[in-house]
């Protein structure tokens, strides 16, 4: 069966997600698209031949649309998740699932009235193939117990719009998807403090920040986030357990020796290249998983919920001089299976 998808958003990631959809994963196509810039939306369509729908209902509800891909901007995520559930159609949506835990919530309860998992949330980190041996070697005990972790997330620069919050929101948003899976452990807790700034921020952002986490088993996780770092974009992760550590790998890259510059080996600049191979990967499994009629295998939206929890209380404690905040979630719905 080829899998017949609808995207609502047509910017950069839903245009990158459409590409490969078409080009990279099989047994998929894109037969409708939609944006509030209707331009955008009919020069995108014309590149893969989809039809371009008035809006995210019409597009959720088309007889020719199976499966929905949601890549609006996040405070419109929760609507569309929500149409795809009561048309009972499987939907894909780029993080936030919603940016609200409210709405995350009412995302939750749609679900579990729907009876069986419809939503898969794209945190892609679970699908890079670093993360995944990381995680196979915590699932066999090899290390004992983990104690702490250690991460790192770097970003050369970002636009002007960025702002403090969004370094929770946007991109630590991702080691706390991942860290819950990887430990198999909930956080419970936030607390952000801010070193001294970067001379090459903009006047506005805090930046760097440090935030630390804790679970509910004791692990502490260290997390920088500095997105004007200038030199590249650079992704760090070492757990360290009762009798050794686990250290993320850098992706495969040659190095080179000359006279000039010694012994170089370049560093990425940008995270669609970091994780090309993540979100291929979480794309071909969403689709397998489409095609067979299985429940999603990925990120669910009670991941989601979570997510928007504690990124909500380390925005908290950022705003209030690094008071530790707890992460206060309801209890996990045996729906989405047990300890996160
Ligand atoms: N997983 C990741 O690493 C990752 C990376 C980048 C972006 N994202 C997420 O993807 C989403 C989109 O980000 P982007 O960078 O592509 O943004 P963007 O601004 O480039 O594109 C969003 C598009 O959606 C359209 N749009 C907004 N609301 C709409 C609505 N209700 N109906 C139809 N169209 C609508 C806009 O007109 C725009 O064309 C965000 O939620 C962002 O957080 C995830
Ligand atoms: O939206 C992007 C994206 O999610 C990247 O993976 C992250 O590194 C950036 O900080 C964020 O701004």
């Amino acid at each position: 069966m080829t899998v017949r998808v609808g995207v609502i958003g047509t910017g950069m990631i839903g245009q990158d997600h459409i590409r490969r959809l078409t080009e990279v994963v099989t047994g998929a196509t894109v037969t409708a698209v939609t944006d509030l810039d209707a331009a955008r939306a009919a020069e995108v369509a014309a590149t893969v031949g989809a039809a371009v729908l008035p809006d995210g209902a019409e597009l959720v509800n088309s007889p020719d649309v199976d499966a929905v891909l949601v890549t609006s901007w996040g405070p419109t995520h929760a609507e569309h998740v929500l149409n795809a559930i009561a048309a009972g159609k499987p939907v894909f949506c780029e993080k936030p699932l919603a940016t609200t835990a409210e709405d995350c919530l009412r995302i939750v309860e749609a679900e579990r009235a729907h009876g069986s998992r419809l939503v898969q949330v794209g945190f892609m980190r679970r699908f890079d193939p670093g993360y995944r041996q990381m995680k196979e070697v915590l699932a066999a005990g090899t290390l004992g117990a983990p104690l702490m972790v250690h991460c790192a997330h770097r970003n050369p620069t970002v636009p002007d719009a960025y702002h403090s919050a969004m370094a929770a929101q946007d991109t630590a948003v991702h080691e706390i998807d991942v860290l819950r899976w990887l430990l198999d452990d909930e956080i419970v807790s936030a607390q952000v403090v801010t070193p001294r700034a970067t001379s090459k921020r903009f006047a506005h952002l805090k930046d760097p920040q440090i935030m630390i986490f804790e679970t509910v088993s004791g692990v502490r996780i260290d997390l920088e986030v500095f997105v004007n770092c200038q030199y590249g974009y650079d992704i760090q992760c070492e757990v360290v357990g009762e009798d050794g550590l686990v250290r993320l790998p850098d992706p495969a890259a040659v190095n080179v020796r000359t006279a000039a510059a010694g012994h170089a080996t370049a560093v990425m600049q940008d995270w669609k290249v970091r994780f090309a191979e993540a979100f291929d990967t979480e794309f071909r499994e969403w689709i397998a998983s489409v095609a067979t009629g299985a429940e999603p295998t990925g990120p669910s939206a009670w991941d989601g919920y979570a997510a928007t929890v504690i990124t909500d209380a380390a925005v908290h404690s950022l705003e209030s001089d690094g008071t530790v905040v707890s992460a206060d979630m309801k209890p996990r719905p045996a729906f989405y299976g047990g300890a996160a």
